[in-house]
């Protein structure tokens, strides 16, 4: 393949810096053609599907992508809004606040999203960012928890990417934030903004998204970073081992997740006699299909029509002021020994300037 050159190199070029947001990736539409492409992609990835290529290849074309393509397509309309799927409208939403937040801070930097599945794709935010004569990229997967189905598949996209291009920008990973302050402060205040309002649940479940249980044991740190986020919220929130749970969701295929499942925890809690249960997802960034589907209305209704009297579901933090705040000192201390704050070009700053003020970054 013929190495890529976007632009001719020039002398003296002041370093560009950009952050590149990228969450997982969401259909164009909530059809069953939309489905089966966006499907095709993502579960061909083998940091998603570990199984022999040949052998997945047959039961991913020859049943999964007939089957599940129609029965997703149904699950994504009834959450499908006038801007599209929310994984996409919640993604730019929070890129724009934090690029007004970073220009407020006074950082010259491009923040930019990809999907690492479907669109915009990383290749082509790249493709865009070295055509400006971006320099420095901080690569920023958008899970708190690392996993290898989603970080090191965000980091293989950019290093595909990579391999054919001729001037590599300088990368930096953030490669997890399971257990930053920042992050478990502004999850600490939206559950507590709710119960100023509700009072507090019998019991508060956080639900994080399953894998199968024998990535566990073949060495992902994600199911101890996920127990850790869950630990570190509760303990900020006062609660007793006893008030709350930690759960996996998103079970897929017949072998073992990762336990215990969600869903009939929540049937289980109802049983028990748990009369109310307070239910969030600390994994998800932007709040999508698996929060808004399968949680907010599939774990609602399993929770009710067991015995359980009152379901709430707590949004994922999206684009709240504080957490951009919170994200954006996080991502700053990323950007260490990248100096941001000066401005190359005087006329480039006050774009950037004018660019803040059009994204609302004074209200911030
Ligand atoms: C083997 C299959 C899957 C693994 C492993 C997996 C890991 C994983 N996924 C997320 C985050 C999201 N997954 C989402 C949807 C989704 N996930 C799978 C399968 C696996 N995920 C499927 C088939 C789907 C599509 C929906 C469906 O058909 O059920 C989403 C939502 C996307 C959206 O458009 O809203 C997110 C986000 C994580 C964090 C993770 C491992 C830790
Ligand atoms: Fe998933
Ligand atoms: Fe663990």
């Amino acid at each position: 393949m013929p190495l890529s050159d976007p632009t001719a190199y020039s002398h003296g070029s002041a370093p560009k810096t950009a952050i590149l947001l990228v969450n997982l990736g969401t259909p164009d539409a909530p059809t069953a053609s939309a489905l089966r492409r966006y499907l095709g992609e993502f579960l061909s990835d083998p940091r998603v599907v570990e199984i022999p290529k040949p052998v997945w290849w047959l039961i991913l074309n020859g049943i999964i992508l007939p089957i599940r393509s129609s029965k997703s397509a149904a699950k994504y309309a009834s959450v499908w809004t006038e801007r599209g799927s929310p994984l996409q409208s919640g993604t730019a939403d929070l890129t724009q606040a934090v690029a007004a937040e970073m220009a407020r801070l006074g950082h010259h930097v491009q923040v930019r999203y990809a999907m690492r599945y479907g669109n915009p794709s990383v290749a082509s935010v790249l493709d865009e960012m070295a055509k400006q004569n971006v320099t420095r990229i901080l690569l920023v997967p958008l899970y708190p928890q690392y996993c290898a189905a989603t970080t090191a598949s965000t980091l293989d996209a950019v290093t595909a990417w990579m391999r054919r291009s001729r001037r590599m920008p300088e990368l930096r990973v953030l490669n997890h934030f399971h257990d930053e302050p920042l992050y478990i402060e502004a999850l600490a205040r939206k559950i507590e903004a709710h119960w100023q309002q509700q009072g507090r649940p019998d019991k508060f479940v956080m639900s994080f998204h399953g894998m199968p249980a024998r990535t566990l044991k073949l060495g992902d740190p994600y199911h101890c970073e996920c127990h850790k986020t869950g630990r570190l919220l509760a303990e900020r929130l006062g609660l007793a081992a006893a008030d709350y749970a930690v759960t996996f969701q998103s079970r897929f295929g017949k072998q073992e997740w990762l336990q215990p499942y969600t869903e009939p925890t929540l049937r289980q809690l109802a049983k028990e006699g748990v009369a109310r249960v307070d239910v969030t997802c600390p994994g998800f960034s932007v709040d999508c299909l698996e929060t808004l589907e399968e949680i907010a209305m599939e774990g609602k209704e399993a929770f009710l029509s067991s015995g359980g009297k009152v379901f709430n579901y707590i949004d994922c933090l999206n684009a709240e002021t504080h957490w951009a705040q919170g994200f954006s000192r996080l991502l700053t201390s990323h950007l260490q020994g990248w100096n941001t704050t000066v401005p190359a070009d005087p006329k480039k700053l006050a774009q950037t300037r004018e660019r803040a003020k059009a994204l609302g970054a004074e209200n911030l």
